[in-house]
């Protein structure tokens, strides 16, 4: 599992090893500076503390620590021979880190009058034309988006026309460095731009966090350097794994610097989690030789319309294929025949269940002739809330349902944790709508968290915001899952998640609505097997997950 934690617990955590003497800045540099280089040696294997000649490094130097972590980094890659240049925003740099750097004998550049300093075109095609970028400029001391001349720096940086004519204009200044081979001319995170000479862009490496992101909230209001890795120090931050931001971090390095022990000793619950595949497997319920389908759980799917028949036909599917003991399936014959043409182990029409899976496929309320089908989705949510002769029992409501919650909500209050919305960013936006929140999917997709948690404040309900990387907002930590691939973003996709974790809620019935923080941690573990299912083959080969890019792939 990946813990992630605030800008302010990390600072706390700090205050007793630097009061003890601990060179935590130096620590982060020599791991910055030995981890970032392996790949850009011309063979791309060497070792990690091998001379670097003809190796050039830009780093890119804020006014804080973060810019002192650079910096340090710089000492320790000037002392391999490296060709570095200094990028400093301002001109109060970390003092003592910049001694250290120009008696090593590095190269300074000051920006700090912006786009108007001297060195600025010709410092920008230096960095362009580095092999390794480190980006310094703000760490977790970030307050809001980039300002100043650090965000004149990253836009020039990532401003697809105006790099493209600095490239050309010192397409000459390439020098000796490694071999590099057969990338076209790009941005530093941008895209390549077309039909001019090939040219391979630098690795850029965030320290700590990629410059500009919200370090605890994921949001992105700003221009950012977009990361090819991001080597955090001490723990992992929210906005390392929160959309937006999580997308512009990179594949994600964490280095311990004896934190996480520190961090520990505060007792502070952390901000964020992540689940990984030993979490899923170690929770995932396996069935033993005293199993029956009963003790297994019961899964009822209210689902498809004869319009959208697939729908049911999906998410029965997912339920069966992750393990249910059974599957009832409640809805019209035509889908009923569907389904069970499909799967001829789902049990058709009523029963007892121990959690229902309801919502795909259903229209919206008003929106269709399918009144039965909801009136079966609102009866199943009322097992959710009354507790009946087994107890009360899970829900997973997705698509259409999310209407049925919205009304159930406005007319009697808010509902259990055990009942988890699936909602993508436009259907949270419509139910926050519902609920009398001024909000738009572009809102959702902004600020992700916000909107799962201010959802799960207004309707009590567990909340799984469906996207690139899913957002679980429950009564206690909420998780971020990445695991799956763009290529899910198909129709059906959110269907059988549905099934999946109406299997999971079935198998811990009893406890998911005893333990108000389970249901998130299932819906979790099923986006995880969700995403997981859906990784194209290829990538779901390759190890180790931490790679560093192809430099020629850019
Ligand atoms: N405290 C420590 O001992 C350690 C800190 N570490 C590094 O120190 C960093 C934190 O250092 P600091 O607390 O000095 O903070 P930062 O270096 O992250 O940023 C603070 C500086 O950035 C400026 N700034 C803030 N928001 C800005 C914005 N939106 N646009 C432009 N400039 C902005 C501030 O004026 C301030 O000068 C960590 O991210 C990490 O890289 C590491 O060296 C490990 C040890
Ligand atoms: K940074």
């Amino acid at each position: 599992m990946i813990e992630a934690w605030s800008a302010e617990d990390v600072r706390a955590a700090e205050v007793p090893l630097l009061e003890s003497g601990v060179p935590l800045m130096e620590m982060a540099a020599f791991m910055l500076a030995t981890t970032s280089t392996p790949a850009l040696l011309p063979t791309g294997s060497g070792d990690e503390l091998d001379a670097l000649p003809g190796v050039r490094v830009a780093l890119l130097v804020g006014s804080g620590a973060n810019g002192g972590d650079a910096l340090q980094a710089g000492v320790v890659l000037l002392g391999r021979e490296a060709d570095v240049v200094a990028a400093c925003v301002s001109e109060n740099v970390h003092e003592e880190a910049l001694a250290a750097y120009v008696e090593a004998g590095g190269r300074v550049v000051d920006l700090s009058a912006g786009p108007s300093s001297p060195d600025w075109s010709s410092t920008l095609a230096d960095i362009l034309a580095s092999d390794l970028v480190l980006d310094g400029l703000v760490g977790i001391g970030a307050t809001g988006p980039l300002r100043g001349v650090a965000e004149d720096l990253v836009r020039s940086l990532t401003g697809a026309d105006e790099l493209a004519r600095t490239l050309e204009s010192t397409s000459t200044s390439t020098g000796p460095g490694p071999a590099r081979k057969g990338t076209a001319i790009a941005t530093l995170g941008g895209r390549p731009a077309t039909g001019k000479t090939e040219r391979p862009r630098p690795v850029i490496v965030a320290v700590d966090t990629p410059s500009g992101i919200g370090v605890d909230d994921g949001t992105v209001e700003g221009p950012v350097l977009t990361a090819d890795v991001t080597l955090t120090f001490g723990a992992t931050k929210p906005g390392l794994l929160l959309p937006p931001a999580a997308h512009h971090a990179g594949d994600l390095h964490f280095i311990d610097l004896g934190l996480s022990q520190s961090i520990a000793e505060q007792g502070a619950e952390p901000a964020l989690r992540r689940l990984d595949l030993k979490d899923v497997a170690d929770l995932w319920p396996v069935p033993g030789p005293w199993d029956d389908k009963y003790s297994r759980g019961v899964v009822g799917v209210v689902a498809g319309t004869p319009a959208y028949p697939g729908a049911a036909v999906l998410a029965t599917t997912a339920a069966v294929r992750t393990g249910a003991g059974m599957v009832r399936y409640l809805g019209p014959d035509a889908v009923a025949s569907s389904v069970l043409a499909a799967r001829p182990e789902v049990v058709p029409g009523t029963g007892r269940v121990q959690a229902w899976a309801i919502g795909p496929g259903l229209p919206t309320e008003g929106a269709g002739d399918d009144a039965g089908q909801l009136a079966l989705a609102r009866a199943a949510l009322q097992e959710a809330v009354t507790p009946g002769e087994h107890g009360a029992v899970p829900v997973v409501v997705d698509a259409g349902g999310l209407d049925v919650v919205s009304l159930l909500v406005q007319d009697g209050g808010p509902l259990p944790a055990h009942v988890v919305l699936t909602p993508h960013a436009g259907e949270l936006a419509r139910l926050l709508r519902s609920l009398g929140e001024r909000v738009h999917r572009a809102d959702v997709e902004a600020a992700p968290l916000a909107h799962a948690r201010r959802a799960h404040e207004l309707t009590g309900a567990t909340v799984l915001l469906k996207g690139g990387v899913t957002v679980v907002v429950g009564p206690g930590v909420p998780y971020s899952q990445a695991d799956g691939s763009a290529w899910m973003a198909t129709a059906g996709s959110g269907d059988v998640l549905t099934g999946i974790l109406g299997t999971l809620l079935a198998a811990f019935s009893e406890e998911a609505v005893e333990d108000p923080e389970l249901p998130a941690r299932l819906a979790a573990a099923a986006a995880l097997v969700h995403g997981v299912a859906g990784v194209p083959p290829t990538r779901a080969v390759r190890s180790p997950r931490w790679t560093w890019p192809a430099r020629s792939r850019r």
